[in-house]
């Protein structure tokens, strides 16, 4: 079976969760929350390789080269998430052909399981694309500027989006420049590809592959680790 490049968005600053240094690179269980991420990429049987895509200027990436057995390559972001990772997508070595699929997963989903990264795969290629995320299993609530609620969503047929994300390059990179180009920043792989006239297959993930946001999501995410590696 044919394996997959990982571009992997790193770019950010972090800003939910306060202080100087950028999330990715703030302590998890020991470790930076960037070196979990990539060594749960870097060790799956179906990626070949990553692409961290960093922070202009960024002197705390400690430049690895490889990461278990696997290249790991590095490129400049943007202002937005999509900037960086259509810099991602743009910066794949010369042999990944625009036909092949490409993940994209958050540096800052750490606990992402091997089994979902493989589902994603199995369902998401024959299906031209697609995301792992969960259905909405709460009541959803809009509320007014004085945070009220003033009135109950439908829930049905609302998923949360997760990543990775698997769409081919040449589709994605299209899609994300044409977004760009029409002033929209879209929030994930998904609504760029959906835009573009595509329809991304939903694959139900663990929802314990959670987007390190706020510092609280720290401690959620060291009780995480182990739980789902
Ligand atoms: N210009 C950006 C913004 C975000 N990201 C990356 O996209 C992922 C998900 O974004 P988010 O959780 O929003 O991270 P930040 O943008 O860093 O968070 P904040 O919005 O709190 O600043 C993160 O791994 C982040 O590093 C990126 O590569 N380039
Ligand atoms: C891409 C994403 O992880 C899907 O849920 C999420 O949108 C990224 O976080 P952000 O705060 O929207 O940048």
């Amino acid at each position: 079976m044919s394996s997959l490049w990982c571009v992997v968005p790193a770019a950010g600053r972090g800003a939910r969760v306060g202080g100087d240094t950028p999330k990715q690179y703030l302590p998890l269980a020991g470790r930076p929350l960037i070196e979990h991420t990539l060594a749960r990429l870097a060790t799956h049987p179906r990626i070949a390789g990553v692409m961290v895509v960093l922070g202009a200027g960024d002197e705390r990436w400690p430049g690895v080269e490889r990461i278990g057995g696997k290249p790991v390559l590095t490129t400049i972001g943007g202002a937005e998430r999509c900037d960086s990772v259509l810099a991602g997508l743009d910066a794949l070595p010369n042999d990944v052909a625009a036909d092949d699929f490409v993940l994209v997963h958050d540096a800052a989903r750490p606990c992402v399981r091997a089994a979902d990264i493989a589902r994603l795969i199995e369902l998401a290629v024959p299906a031209g694309g697609g995301l792992l995320g969960a259905p909405l299993r709460d009541t959803l609530k809009r509320a007014d500027a004085a945070h009220r609620s003033a009135a109950t969503e439908p829930r049905e047929e609302r998923w949360r989006a997760f990543t990775p994300q698997l769409f081919r390059r040449g589709e994605l990179a299209a899609a994300l420049r044409a977004a760009a180009a029409s002033g929209l920043k879209p929030s994930d792989e998904a609504m760029a590809m959906e835009r573009a006239g595509h329809a991304p297959l939903l694959v139900e993930g663990a929802e314990d592959n959670i987007k390190v946001t706020t510092a609280a999501d720290f401690a959620l995410a060291e009780f995480l680790l182990d739980r789902t590696a």
